[in-house]
Parts: structure tokens; C-alpha cells; sequence
């Protein structure tokens, strides 16, 4: 049953320490393309049709950075902003719990979770994780990598890497209620996960988690250049949303 909006949730991470950056301020609020770069994502999901929700997890320090941003989004009444913690996973589950209500009378069904830092997801990618997570229960973008070979600690070249890696990007999708409840069991073990599908790996394995088709131009903003290659991209192809 669907009322208007779609029933999935989004969460935007804007917690990062943002050291391998190198700014005196939190990266995710520098300008890009006129524009903070955490609202080119809030855009995205702020626009989407399936999407209800989107919770933004900033800083303490940041509230007024980031309701600044939210101000540049057009759909702003859809934006919520929570203050996160220490660490990713305690910024994941803020977002989580700000949104557990209407997990428990199922007002949500999916919750995405993405890095404020990679601005240039596209709504297309937003529609394949959320098919996936509702399918089979949780979804990671994924790019397929050839261009990797196993390196020792000093630097020689020890063969060729395993077939199949992939490098792994945000929106990561999970169906809500197993998601809440696995971030609540972490939290009780002190656990602290690189990304949402570790945490579901290790507290709720029995979730199916498929990949699909991540994207070349979903990119991390995580070093100077970074925000260079993206403002480039946005040069080229500036998307419509927001
Ligand atoms: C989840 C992630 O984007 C996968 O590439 C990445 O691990 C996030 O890293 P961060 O250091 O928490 O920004």
C-alpha cells in the first residue's frame, strides 16, 4: 500500500572526520557547482518518487552548515536533520533511530544509506537498490574492478588479484525493520562496521544482499582532487534534480 510518496527512507551520512581531505572545514559542506556537496545528494533523494524521509546525520558542530544545505534543495519539507556520533556506525544508527517509528508501524519499509561525500548518484541507481532490497532483502552498488593485482606490505607485487572483486559504493539498501534491529544489536556488542552491509553481515546474516550495477561517476569525494573531477562532472552533465 502506497500513499503518495514512496515508503522507503533515506539516510545521508555527514559525520566523516574528512582527515585524507585536508580542510579546516567538514568537506561535505564545501562548494560544488554552487551548491554544498551534501545537497547534491539530499537532491536526489529528496526528489525521488519512491522516497519519503530522507534523514541528514551531521555533526554537532555542523547544524547550521548543514541546514544551510538543506536550504539549497528544492522538496526541503522531505529533509530532516539528526545529530550523529562518534563513528559511522553510531551516525547510521542515529539516522535509524530517528526514523524507528515508522519502521515499527512500517510508514517505512527501506532504508537507504549514503555517503553525504559522493554527490553524483543518479535516481536511476537509487531505483535499482531499492528493487533489489525489497526482492531479496538488501543491496549494495558494486563496480566490477579489473585493474587490481595482490601487493605485499613492501610494495612488491605478489600476483594476481581474486576474480571477482568489486568496489563497493552508496546507496546501500536494506529492508527497514532487520536494519533497525541489526544496528541496535551492534550497538549492544560495540561493534563498529566499515559500511551498512558489514554490520548486516555480522548481526543479521541471514538477509540475502545482492549487488547490483554500481557507477563510474558515483565517486567518494575524499581527497583534494576529488572535488576537482566532480566539479568536471557536473561541468559536463549537470543532473535535474533539485
Ligand atoms: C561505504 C563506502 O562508501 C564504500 O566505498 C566507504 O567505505 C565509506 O568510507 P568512509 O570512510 O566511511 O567515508
Amino acid at each position: 500500500m502506497q500513499h503518495g510518496r514512496g515508503r522507503a527512507a533515506a539516510i545521508v551520512l555527514a559525520g566523516g572526520s574528512g582527515s585524507r581531505f585536508g580542510a579546516a572545514v567538514n568537506k561535505v559542506y564545501l562548494p560544488l557547482a554552487g551548491r554544498p556537496v551534501i545537497a547534491w545528494s539530499l537532491a536526489v533523494m529528496a526528489a525521488h518518487p519512491q522516497v519519503g524521509p530522507v534523514v541528514l546525520v551531521a555533526r554537532e558542530d555542523d547544524l547550521a552548515a548543514a541546514t544551510d544545505a538543506v536550504r539549497t534543495v528544492a522538496g526541503t519539507g522531505r529533509i530532516e536533520v539528526t545529530t550523529g556520533g562518534a563513528s559511522r556506525q553510531e551516525s547510521e544508527l542515529a539516522g535509524l533511530r530517528r526514523l524507528a517509528e515508522r519502521i515499527a508501524d512500517r510508514r517505512v519499509d527501506v532504508v537507504l544509506v549514503h555517503d553525504g561525500a559522493r554527490p553524483l548518484l543518479s535516481a536511476d541507481l537509487v531505483d535499482r537498490v531499492l528493487a533489489a532490497a525489497r526482492e531479496t532483502g538488501g543491496a549494495v552498488p558494486g563496480l566490477a574492478r579489473h585493474d587490481l593485482v595482490a601487493a605485499g606490505p613492501d610494495g612488491a607485487l605478489t600476483g594476481p588479484a581474486p576474480e571477482g572483486l568489486v568496489a563497493v559504493q552508496t546507496p546501500q539498501g536494506f529492508r527497514a525493520a532487520p536494519l533497525l534491529a541489526a544496528y541496535e544489536a551492534a550497538a549492544r556488542a560495540g561493534f563498529a562496521g566499515t559500511d551498512t552491509e558489514s554490520c548486516m553481515a555480522r548481526f543479521a546474516p541471514d538477509v540475502r544482499v545482492r549487488r547490483v550495477d554500481g557507477e563510474g561517476r558515483n565517486i567518494k569525494i575524499t581527497y583534494g582532487h576529488d572535488l576537482e573531477v566532480a566539479t568536471a562532472v557536473l561541468a559536463g552533465t549537470r543532473p535535474a534534480a533539485g
